[in-house]
């Protein structure tokens, strides 16, 4: 008879990667399933860089932050590997921001940290910006650049140190769902108790004949970076922090790192697109506005880059509605747990959602209420609200 695996997870991007870290961590015999052969550079978890910030509008994020950190910190530490560069955070928005007053109630309401910056602060603390009198700041002191392609290996390699095993180039593409779950890839066909998915954006590939449709909406995001016009002026080693403009639709940046002298900056939106043709004719257009539009931006608010991007790169977001992820049960398989939707903030907490989807495939009460993550709120189809 077929061995039969406590778990199968599909997906080694961070989340499955976490996850599936968090399986093996508890005792359960998991298989992690992956495409495309690893590394790779086709999903949502490559590059080097992401921001990790307690700084959230939400409150629960806000709260779930408290957790990820340490959880990074441990990874570290078994691992040997620094992924964690605290830079500070800087978010910011006209004074009248609603988004920032309630990041502020957030912070406040986790017992977090943090600085409001006024107009005259934000001059002077960086003279490298250039933001209209009427604008404002939130500094989240532990904010900073958690290394990405290194994270994403480093949870895979625990994963396998407590006894998991990874099958890299085999795509799933057919799922039997049941007591015991058979799932098909490519090569070969295995069995397990329970089945967590975590495809990216290709979820609504994997959900569709399970008979799920979330209002998912798989985008390509141009990853830009801009020279320096003098070496180091948004260094991390000059202690230039992360930053997220609030404005809709946002903008965002990260200290030069994995390329030196050279800044990122992106715009937190994008052309949708089918994730096995990324790059195509809809992901090439919708990039030309976007890189125009940054053009701009960069031209009136860092007037220390050249005002053409050097480097551009691609990557996908998977986006919700309303932002929220969504981990849950496969409504009628119980056996099935679904994590998807990360909407472009999910690296950071990456480590929480692990250990939520294991609880909630080990049957144990999960460690925080699940409402805001539920695939039941889209019954009625909540109107698109970035919130970030
Ligand atoms: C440009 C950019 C900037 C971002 N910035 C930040 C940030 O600063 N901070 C932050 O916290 N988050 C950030 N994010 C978001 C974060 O990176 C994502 O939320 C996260 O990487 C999502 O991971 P994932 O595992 O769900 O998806 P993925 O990394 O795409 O992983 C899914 C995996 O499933 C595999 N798969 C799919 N279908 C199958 C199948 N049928 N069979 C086998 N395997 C399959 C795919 O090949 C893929 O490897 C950013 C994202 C982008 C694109
Ligand atoms: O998760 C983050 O912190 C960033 C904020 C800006 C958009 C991209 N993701």
């Amino acid at each position: 008879m077929a061995e039969v695996w406590d778990a199968v997870v599909v997906g080694a991007g961070i989340e499955g990667s976490a996850t599936a870290f968090q399986l093996a961590k508890n005792g359960c015999q998991t298989l992690l399933v992956e495409q495309f052969p690893l590394p790779h550079s086709r999903g949502s978890s490559h590059g080097a860089s992401r921001i990790i910030r307690k700084a959230y509008v939400q409150q629960h994020y806000a709260q779930m932050m408290k957790e990820a950190y340490p959880i990074w910190e441990q990874v570290q530490q078994e691992t040997g590997t620094q992924l964690y560069m605290k830079t500070g955070g800087l978010m910011v928005a006209p004074s009248s921001s609603q988004q920032l007053d309630q990041t502020e109630r957030s912070l406040a309401g986790a017992g977090s940290e943090f600085e409001k910056l006024i107009s005259d602060d934000l001059k002077l603390r960086f003279p490298n910006l250039s933001f209209p009198a009427d604008y404002r700041a939130i500094l989240d002191p532990e904010a900073g650049v958690l290394k990405a392609d290194k994270a994403l290996r480093c949870f895979q390699d625990l994963f396998v140190k407590y006894g998991g095993r990874i099958r890299d180039e085999e795509k799933v593409v057919r799922i039997d769902p049941g007591d015991v779950v058979t799932v098909h890839t490519s090569k070969s066909t295995y069995k397990t108790h329970r089945l967590l998915l975590l495809p990216g954006p290709w979820a609504g590939k994997l959900l569709a004949p399970l008979g799920l449709q979330p209002p998912l909406e798989p985008v390509r995001i141009s990853v830009l970076y801009w020279r320096e016009k003098q070496p180091d002026t948004y260094a991390l080693k000059k202690g230039f922090p992360v930053f997220v403009d609030h404005t809709i639709p946002h903008k965002y940046g990260l200290p030069s790192l994995e390329y030196p002298g050279i800044y990122k900056l992106c715009f937190h939106s994008g052309p949708v697109i089918d994730p096995d043709n990324r790059d195509g004719v809809a992901g090439s257009h919708g990039n030309q506005a976007i890189v125009r539009m940054m053009c701009d931006y960069v031209r009136k608010h860092f007037p220390g880059l050249e005002s053409v991007p050097a480097i551009q790169e691609s990557c996908m977001y998977t986006n919700t509605p309303d932002e929220d992820f969504i981990l849950d049960r496969h409504p009628q398989y119980r056996n099935i747990i679904i994590g998807v939707g990360f909407s472009g903030h999910g690296f950071k907490l990456a480590p929480v959602v692990g250990k939520l989807l294991c609880e909630l495939a080990m049957d144990k009460q999960p460690s925080y209420d699940m409402t805001p993550f539920s695939l039941s709120r889209f019954h009625n189809t909540a109107t698109p609200q970035a919130k970030l």
